[in-house]
């Protein structure tokens, strides 16, 4: 048993998820660890911290009078600490690029103790994400430990300055993460059915025996007239293919709703029945159809680590991406917003057999699904 009181500070379901992993290796061995939920994401939290048995021992109300991200930020500040100083931890954890994960480094930096950062070194050396690109730069500079997720992320940090006996290579969590909710699933299909939201059990099995296509868009920046587009090209998608079926769960925003049932009202109802919107799924439902389907077009940057996991091939509807390690080794296409390539390369992965194997990847450029347990290993070695 070792003493060390470990803090995870957490505010966002990707950052539950890519944590869940950490938690459990850090409880096999047996160390003390407390739960900050920042409250950042609200409502999609607390089944997540159930299903990974990693109950908040912390949880913020951020309830505030603006949504500036000023406001956020103050709040955060003032109840971070107050958690800080009432939960005594001796390492502050936090992951990726989220305000919660920004003050809780600094945080952790102002009351000296040693911050460790989980998937560290991601960029994009552009603006956007904003305000996620500065966040993770910022959080380079005060933490003590850095856990890169590939060479590409450790080399940025290099650059940076960051000493190189800090750096720890490890992957990402997200790959621990989905393999291990696979294997759940797989042992308990049957429950995983009972918790699929109303109607997309009924459309599956309806739809068995067509190919699937998973849809995700949440990025502000394509919110609007890009969010169209996207709706577009799945429009024509499935009126080439008449065997495919898109699946598509929907940002909880009315506006994007709007955008998207906008991009599919040319369809006709029969075309327009292949298409199922659904509300943001629960994670292991995600997992399920991640493994369902064929292939995916995205631009969140977690599905595309975990269809990496499950070799799926990922269509990323952005014009960057700070996952650039699956678009060299040929399991990603960047196709942006645009219609026409999005349609083509779709079409190639759905015609053609060898093309599909050519995007599947052999083994995901992100992990090995081990990555939770080496951060557990540093962080009993150092601290
Ligand atoms: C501005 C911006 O874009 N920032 C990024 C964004 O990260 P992202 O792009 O990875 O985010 P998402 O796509 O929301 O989440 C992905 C995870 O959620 C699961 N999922 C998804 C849909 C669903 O219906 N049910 C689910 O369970 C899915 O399997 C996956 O694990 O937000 C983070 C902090 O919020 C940031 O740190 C990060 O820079």
């Amino acid at each position: 048993m070792n003493d060390k009181r470990y803090l995870f500070c957490i505010g966002t379901r990707p950052e539950i998820i890519k944590m869940a992993p950490v938690f459990q290796s850090l409880k096999r061995a047996e160390k003390e660890i407390s739960i900050l939920h920042t409250g950042q994401h609200g409502s999609v939290a607390n089944d997540l911290y159930r299903f990974f048995g990693m109950l908040p021992n912390v949880s913020l109300d951020l309830r505030r009078s603006s949504n500036s991200l000023g406001s956020l930020t103050s709040a955060l500040f003032e109840k971070v600490e107050n958690a800080l100083l009432q939960l005594k931890p001796d390492v502050v954890l936090v992951q990726g690029d989220t305000t919660s994960a920004f003050v809780g480094a600094t945080l952790g930096y102002y009351h000296r103790k040693p911050v460790a950062h989980v998937e560290a070194g991601l960029r994009t050396h552009e603006h956007d994400p904003f305000p996620e690109e500065k966040n993770r730069e910022m959080i380079g500079r005060l933490a003590q430990w850095h856990f890169p997720p590939t060479p590409r992320a450790s080399k940025n940090l290099r650059q940076e300055g960051i000493a190189d006996d800090s750096i720890f290579e490890v992957g990402n969590t997200v790959i621990d993460a989905a393999q291990w909710t696979l294997d759940k699933i797989k042992a308990d299909s049957a429950e995983l059915i009972r918790e699929l939201p109303a109607g997309l059990a009924a459309f599956l099995e309806k739809m068995k025996h067509s190919r699937k296509i998973l849809i995700t868009a949440h990025r502000r920046e394509n919110w609007g007239q890009p969010i169209r587009n996207i709706a577009l090209a799945v429009a024509r998608i499935v009126e080439e293919f008449p065997d495919v079926v898109a699946i598509w769960p929907v940002h909880p925003n009315p506006s994007v709703r709007d955008d998207v049932e906008r991009g599919l009202s040319e369809l006709s109802p029969s075309l327009r029945g292949r298409i199922f919107l659904a509300e943001p799924l629960p994670y292991p439902a995600l997992i399920y159809l991640l493994d369902l389907c064929a292939f995916t077009l995205t631009d969140s940057g977690g599905i595309q680590e975990e269809a990496s996991a499950f070799a799926k091939p990922v269509l990323v509807a952005r014009e960057s991406t700070e996952r650039q390690e699956l678009i060299n080794g040929g399991g990603a296409k960047l196709v942006g917003t645009d219609v026409e390539l999005t349609l083509a390369e779709a079409g190639k992965l759905l015609s053609s057999e060898a093309y599909y194997r050519s995007m599947q990847v052999s083994q995901s450029p992100f992990g090995d699904g081990k990555a939770g347990e080496r951060i557990a290993k540093v962080l009993g070695r150092f601290s």
